[in-house]
């Protein structure tokens, strides 16, 4: 492993029975990177995701995390909340517990999601985007260094989703973590990620380097190649015709 790579993925097959899932998949991430994957539904997003994570196995391949290859480092983040009904938000952070130190940890990140007021509020008391929110914190809890982002700004309207795109940022660079971003949204690929990885079909996949500190014409220009590169020339001009 290179000395600043996080994740290391090589030669990775994923088959589910006949299915080719995943086929020949090599990507490298650096420490502190933030990468979008990209790509028509079924293109593999979320199964690259899920072994990145551990949850599977790939069929033949590698996926090796940090230097000693440990999960612990990872948290990941869905499009549903996943928050607990019936704990206030502390305690959804804490799990309900009493030590001082974990309790002024989970304050400490209520404030980084700018919800420091919420701490006795209950889920059903918030809204989608404060209860990302919060989900985000409590991603965080455990201090990772990897983020994992399966899709989890899909349900929040343009404005909050907006919103929690700056804050997702601000945070993961603050804490200095390498984020993985399954999304949908070519757009906000092009606004979060140093690196957009197109998942094309199993076998054929692109990458695009975005610009640092890039301005919405720059956006624009990033997100209309990865859309190109998603549905082929041909289709974009069918659309703009
Ligand atoms: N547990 C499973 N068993 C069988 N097939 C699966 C399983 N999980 C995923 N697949 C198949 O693998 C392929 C890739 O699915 P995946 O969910 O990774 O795609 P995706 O790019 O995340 O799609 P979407 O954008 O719709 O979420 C699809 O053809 C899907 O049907």
């Amino acid at each position: 492993m290179n000395k600043n790579s996080m994740i290391e993925i090589k030669n990775v097959n994923k088959m589910y029975q006949n299915l080719t899932a995943l086929e020949n998949v090599n990507l490298n991430i650096n420490q502190g990177e933030f990468i979008a994957l990209v790509g028509m539904s079924g293109g593999g997003k979320s199964t690259l995701l899920r072994l990145i994570a551990g949850l599977e196995k790939p069929t033949s391949g590698e996926i090796t995390v940090g230097k000693d290859n440990s999960r612990s480092v990872m948290r990941m983040m869905f499009q549903e909340d996943r928050l607990l009904p019936w704990m206030n938000v502390l305690d959804n952070l804490s799990f309900g517990s009493k030590d001082k130190n974990t309790k002024a940890h989970a304050k400490e990140l209520l404030d980084l999601v700018e919800l420091g007021d919420y701490a006795n509020h209950f889920p059903n008391q918030l809204s989608g985007g404060q209860k990302q929110r919060i989900a985000l914190a409590r991603a965080l809890m455990t201090n990772p260094k990897v983020l994992l982002l399966d899709e989890p700004l899909g349900a929040l309207d343009a404005l909050t989703r907006r919103k929690m795109q700056d804050l997702i940022l601000d945070v993961c660079q603050k804490q200095h973590l390498t984020t993985i971003l399954v999304t949908h949204d070519v757009d906000e690929a092009a606004r979060m990620a140093d690196r957009i990885v197109v998942m094309k079909e199993s076998t054929n996949y692109y990458e695009e380097d975005c610009p640092k500190n890039r301005n919405a014409g720059q956006i624009g220009i990033v997100a209309d190649r990865v859309l190109n590169e998603i549905l082929g020339e041909k289709e974009i001009q069918k659309q703009t015709a």
